[in-house]
């Protein structure tokens, strides 16, 4: 038995949901440039759930359950009032707080298809609702409940902000909503099905997931994008900054990807978002500071952007802390884990891979007053 370290090109499952063939993503067969433009997050939700594009009335009908079930328990907001506020990175309260939501839910062990699927529609709707309150209440305001009238995007924005937003920020974050929906079979989607193939519950699937997504080699690097472009400051600092990096054999976040050789096609999309937003909003130097550090990482070490290098900058401009960038990232990908959760049930045989064993051999017990 011979392992691949990092699991790399291992094949583990089938799937009907998301592919990356040579360089080009698509969810069902829908390449993400189209989706990119023209799809609202809802329609992508459920693409991703029924491998079909929704008709008016089916996405009539997502939406109104996405909104009606957007409420959460007051027992989470309470809970969130307990914390050590200014220590709980949002990812580790986003965690808890799904873990604790199947608390509350009265199906969470109902294995059926039709409960799960009504879970399903729970858990994407209260996500949003999660990340905002808590990004109110630590800050000692009070949380804002979700409107049945505004689409998915729109509610997150008016959520965590208490007001209605303009039309550009509700467009530009559903098209990263969009981008950020699935992924094939990344670390965190792995996760979660390695979870549920135990047969255990959605719940237990989306905390394992937001657990692996949180890790700066993957979700959590855009985060780290930010604060790299905070510490850089300015455009002229860009060029000693990253050559330094590199000569230390640092890495830089938001570059490189195990599945993409020749480059992610999120990060066009979400560089144009990063140079219109960054115009709107008159912070132009964290796009052209981008763009320089693209340019070095590319020559340098041929690694070209992934999906999280420009999301910093356009999450930046949209007005949102720098740490809910993960968990929004969740939110988005929460959609994908259901998908591959409910996958995994509909023919679902336990995930058991081998070690390949490396420790010593044939050892001698040696009863514990002998040993040294
Ligand atoms: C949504 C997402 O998850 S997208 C990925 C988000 N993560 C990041 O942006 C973090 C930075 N990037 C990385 O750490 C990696 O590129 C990963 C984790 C995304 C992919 O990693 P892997 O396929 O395992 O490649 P691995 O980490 O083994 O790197 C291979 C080589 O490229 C180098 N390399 C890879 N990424 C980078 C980077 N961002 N900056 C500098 N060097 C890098 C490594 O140092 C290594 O060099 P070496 O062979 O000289 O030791
Ligand atoms: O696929 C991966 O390894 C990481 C990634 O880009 C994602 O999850 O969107």
């Amino acid at each position: 038995m011979t392992a691949t370290r990092g699991l790399e090109g291992v094949v583990a499952t089938t799937s009907s949901i998301s592919s990356i063939i040579d360089d080009t993503l698509t969810y069902v067969g829908y390449n993400i440039d189209d989706l990119a433009q023209n799809a609202s997050f809802e329609e992508v939700v459920y693409l991703l759930w029924h491998r079909k594009l929704p008709n008016k009335e089916q996405l009539e009908e997502l939406r109104k359950q996405l909104a009606e079930n957007a409420s959460i328990p007051n027992e989470i907001l309470e809970h969130f009032k307990t914390y050590p506020i200014d220590k709980v990175h949002p990812m580790a309260a986003l965690r808890t707080a799904v873990s604790l939501l199947g608390l509350y839910d009265e199906e969470a062990d109902n294995m059926s298809d039709e409960a799960n699927y009504r879970k399903a529609i729970r858990l994407q709707a209260k996500i949003s609702t999660i990340v905002a309150a808590f990004a109110r209440i630590r800050k000692g305001l009070e949380p804002v409940q979700p409107r049945t009238d505004l689409g998915f995007a729109a509610n997150f924005l008016y959520m965590l902000k208490g007001e209605e937003p303009d039309q550009t920020s509700i467009e530009a974050f559903n098209k990263a909503l969009v981008l950020h929906a699935d992924h094939e079979l990344n670390a965190s989607t792995f996760t979660a099905r390695v979870c549920v193939a135990t047969l255990s519950d959605i719940y237990s699937g989306i905390t394992a997931a937001i657990g692996a997504l949180k890790g700066p080699l993957h979700g959590g690097a855009n985060e780290r994008v930010m604060r790299m472009l905070t510490e850089i400051g300015e455009p002229e600092n860009v060029e000693s900054y990253i050559r330094e990096k590199l000569a230390n054999k640092e890495k830089i976040m938001g570059f490189g990807h195990r599945v993409y050789r020749k480059g992610d096609p999120r990060a066009k999309h979400l560089k144009e978002m990063s140079r219109r937003l960054t115009e709107i909003t008159g912070e132009t130097k964290w796009y052209e500071m981008s763009t320089k550090i693209e340019e070095i990482v590319t020559s340098e070490k041929s690694l070209p952007p992934n999906v999280d290098f420009y999301s910093a900058s356009v999450y930046h401009c949209l007005g949102i802390d720098h740490d809910l960038f993960t968990p929004i990232f969740a939110i988005s990908r929460t959609s994908g884990w259901l998908a591959h959760i409910l996958e995994q049930y509909e023919n679902n045989r336990l995930i058991r891979p081998r070690a390949e064993y490396t420790g010593p051999e044939k050892q001698v017990f040696i009863p514990i007053e002998k040993r040294s």
